[in-house]
């Protein structure tokens, strides 16, 4: 049976458990309701005889079809979208996810591929009742060379437990989020997830060394390699980093892991405006040089959110920003010569009006947890409307000032935090519920104006299901017109993913 597709609204409680859900909209805003309706009947609905086809490739227990078992992988984790998938299917082997796919791409069956599920764009849950095929338990570590840094494994391994792993051979993972303990490095690189550290240890297109994939058909695309230079042919891999699992799904992953930092130290300072945050990154970057590793911001409401709704402690007073600069080096007192030269300048010049610097590894996880708790303590306020943006520097905290002036006492909270080194912004707005009103105030207006900076409406996030319709603020018509092309090619039914990333493309004829 045909299940309208949920765009849901939880309302969360002080303890974090959702009391009660609410309809933000009925409908994908780019589709009106008929045309959706027809979009839907062009896949299949999963019947019993599949359900024991699907036997036949996984034990029992690895296909999940109770409600309250399917329930929390239709969620996702800001309890923003929901599906209304009837199956959770949780392959092993590469193998498993050829046969199943073969089958669904036979028999139209939609598919949502899902790795942690810690997507902010709703793209790794379903939107109508889409197959749900969880990687979870494709998660082996398959070879790790130490002198190269090439780890091999499976897409389902949790990126800390990854980083946990290398550690103990002397190395890291080149990416490192706030998700790190739920999230898999196989939907961070179909998402092409970039987080805290790209400044020091690039984007993802250039730690991924290799990729197996399996395309909507059930063929696999071995690019599984571990070699730094290869320039034979078109870079496939790539088309599968930051495809938000449209065009395949990756099951094996071969990334390059960077050396163990000797020295580590972070800084988290007070400031008194945003334009001395500017100038305190030009300088870590001109004292710190090669050894900066993380140059991040949050104004005083992001930590308000995290200190206040999640009753973290702030280690130093109220300011109207905060920065954090991490070192990763591999000599101590070179390291802390930089520190100190960077430190007595921004004292000396005002920018920096207190602070810490810590290098004891549990000083610094406290520091960095109430940085990577600000994503989720607005959840505490009601509802979030969230934004991740790239912006030209200059402008970086523009959008901000202009959204809080323009929304005044109507919202809860209006915040800005993110990674400056990489022109990123996370704009947050909280309002105690989901408001349509305040919904068409932000949105096509935050993705106007950052249209006309030239920025990206979508910085690391992704396009997954939120964004689709607004894709043309970033993407001329020629380049959407290449992209609907690749998947019409990798993907002639439409079945992976659909809905999500491009706008109009959810299946074809
Ligand atoms: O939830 C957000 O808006 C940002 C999440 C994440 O990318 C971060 O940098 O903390
Ligand atoms: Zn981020």
């Amino acid at each position: 049976m045909f299940k309208p597709f949920t765009l849901f609204v939880f309302n969360l409680n002080k303890t974090n458990v959702f009391i009660q859900a609410k309809y933000a909209t009925s409908v994908l805003p780019q589709f009106s309701a008929n045309k959706y309706a027809v979009e839907r009947k062009k896949f299949g609905t999963v019947s019993p005889s599949d359900i024991d086809y699907f036997k036949t490739i996984l034990s029992k227990e690895r296909i999940l079809t109770n409600e309250e078992d399917v329930l929390p992988y239709n969620i996702d984790w800001i309890k923003n979208c929901r599906g209304q998938s009837q199956v959770v299917l949780k392959p092993r082997t590469t193998e498993e996810v050829s046969k199943i796919l073969h089958y669904c791409n036979n028999k139209r069956l939609a598919v949502c591929p899902q790795g942690g599920n810690t997507g902010l764009v709703g793209g790794s849950v379903p939107v109508f009742d889409e197959i749900i095929l969880n990687l979870s338990l494709m998660n082996k570590i398959i070879s790790l060379d130490e002198i190269s840094g090439a780890l091999v494994c499976e897409a389902g391994c949790i990126l800390e437990n990854l980083d946990n792993y290398v550690r103990e051979h002397d190395l890291i993972m080149p990416l490192d989020l706030g998700a790190k303990g739920s999230c898999h490095i196989g939907g961070n690189i179909s998402t092409n997830a970039g987080g805290l550290r790209l400044l020091r240890y690039g984007n993802l297109h250039g730690s991924v060394l290799g990729i197996e994939a399996v395309k909507a058909d059930g063929t696999v695309i071995d690019c599984l390699r571990t070699l730094k230079k290869d320039n034979t042919g078109y870079p496939l891999k790539h088309i599968f980093i930051g495809c938000e699992g449209t065009l395949g799904v990756i099951t094996k992953v071969s990334i390059h892991c960077p050396a163990q930092p000797r020295s580590v130290s972070l800084g988290y300072f007070g400031v008194e405006k945003f334009e001395n945050v500017l100038k305190l990154y030009k300088s870590a970057k001109s004292s710190l040089g090669e050894i900066l590793s993380a140059f991040e911001m949050a104004d005083n409401e992001s930590i308000t959110s995290t200190v206040n709704n999640l009753k973290l402690s702030n280690p130093i007073g109220h300011y109207p920003m905060y920065v954090l600069v991490e070192s990763h080096g591999s000599d101590e007192k070179h390291d802390s010569e930089k520190l100190n030269r960077f430190l007595s300048e921004g004292m000396e010049t005002g920018l920096i009006l207190d602070g810490t610097v810590t290098s004891e590894p549990n000083k610094m996880k406290a520091i960095w947890n109430i940085r990577e708790s600000i994503a989720g303590s607005g959840l505490i306020d009601g509802y979030v409307f969230k934004y991740d943006v790239s912006l030209p520097l200059r402008n970086y905290y523009d959008l901000v000032e202009d959204l809080r002036k323009k929304l005044g006492d109507r919202v809860t909270r209006v915040y800005g935090y993110g990674h400056v080194g990489d022109g990123n912004i996370h704009i947050n707005v909280t309002v105690p519920q989901y408001s349509k009103e305040i919904n068409s105030e932000l949105e096509p207006y935050i993705f106007e104006q950052v249209s006309k900076l030239k920025g990206s409406i979508s910085a690391e996030h992704g396009v997954g299901f939120r964004k689709p319709q607004f894709i043309h603020y970033s993407q001329g018509d020629t380049s959407l017109q290449l992209m609907r092309d690749l998947k019409r090619t990798m993907d002639p039914n439409g079945i992976l993913n659909p809905y999500k990333v491009l706008p109009d493309v959810a299946s074809h004829e």
